[in-house]
């Protein structure tokens, strides 16, 4: 069964169409990554499912359901979370306490009726639950805003594994990380697939990280869908090596 669907997707800016009529389903649990040249429309893309923004044209589905219209909030309500950024987080809080408030936000949500005396220390200690995963326990007592660049993004998805959604989408996780730093990310999100429990939509520049993890491969090409097939049928796929290897893909942001 398919849990997340577009139908002819499109969205225009100013003449531009930056999302050019895609249709693509994603099966419940599975692993797909969205990749493509700079400006091809993976975050616009994104910004569709995640209801940020709004499409010109075209449908958004989850399990079913027509969701196009929706706010942010109601689609994470109803199962999709979208990979915070910084901007999210506030900077002065610890990375504990940042954690806790996601946790928190969750359970007001979803468990206002059923408050109960031990609530504080069942948040607090899926609080350091989650540290763990994303490997930075060492760091609960940090401010934020003293993170380097990778623990920051750490947090960052420790914060939407917080609002326990169904379908995580992730948007670069290692984007502008050092190379000693891009390893402990992957092994997180290796982490949370293995765990079996939710559908990944993964947006990544650089092919070869998720070669390994990815059960499909969506290619973005000037925002259209060129292809949406298994990793190695990706790799044999002639027009998306020759959008890659053709010049059109900007090594340097690689
Ligand atoms: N709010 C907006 N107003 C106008 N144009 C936009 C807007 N958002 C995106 N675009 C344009 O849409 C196109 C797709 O941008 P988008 O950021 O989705 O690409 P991308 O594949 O995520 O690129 P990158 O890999 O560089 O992040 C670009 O040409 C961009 O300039």
């Amino acid at each position: 069964m398919s849990i997340l669907e577009t139908k002819n997707l499109s969205i225009t800016f100013g003449g531009h169409t930056a999302v050019d009529n895609v249709t693509f389903s994603v099966p419940d649990k599975e692993f797909k990554s969205i990749i493509g040249p700079n400006g091809a429309g993976k975050t616009t893309l994104f910004n569709l499912l995640s209801g940020q923004l709004k499409p010109s044209s075209g449908d958004v589905y989850l399990k079913g359901k027509k969701i196009t219209r929706l706010s942010p909030t109601k689609r994470a309500r109803l199962g999709i979370g979208r990979s915070f950024q910084m901007t999210n987080v506030f900077p002065n809080l610890t990375v504990l306490e940042n954690v806790r408030l996601a946790v928190q936000s969750k359970q007001g949500i979803r468990y206002v009726m059923h408050r109960n005396i031990n609530a504080f220390s069942d948040v607090l200690s899926e609080s350091h639950e989650l540290l763990k995963l994303v490997m930075l326990s060492n760091k609960a007592d940090s401010l934020a805003v003293n993170l380097a660049h990778g623990e920051k993004r750490k947090l960052e998805i420790a914060m939407l594994l917080a609002l326990d959604t169904e379908i995580l989408l992730l948007d670069e996780p290692t984007a502008g990380m050092s190379l000693e730093e891009v390893p402990q990310i992957l092994e997180v999100i290796h982490a949370i697939k293995s765990q079996g429990t939710k559908t990944i939509v993964l947006i990544e520049h650089k092919m070869d990280m998720i070669m390994d993890l990815s059960d499909s491969i969506m290619v973005l090409f000037n925002g259209r869908l060129l292809a949406d097939d298994h990793p190695k049928e990706i790799m044999k796929n002639e027009q998306v090596q020759s959008a890659y290897l053709g010049g059109l893909y900007d090594e340097h942001t690689a």
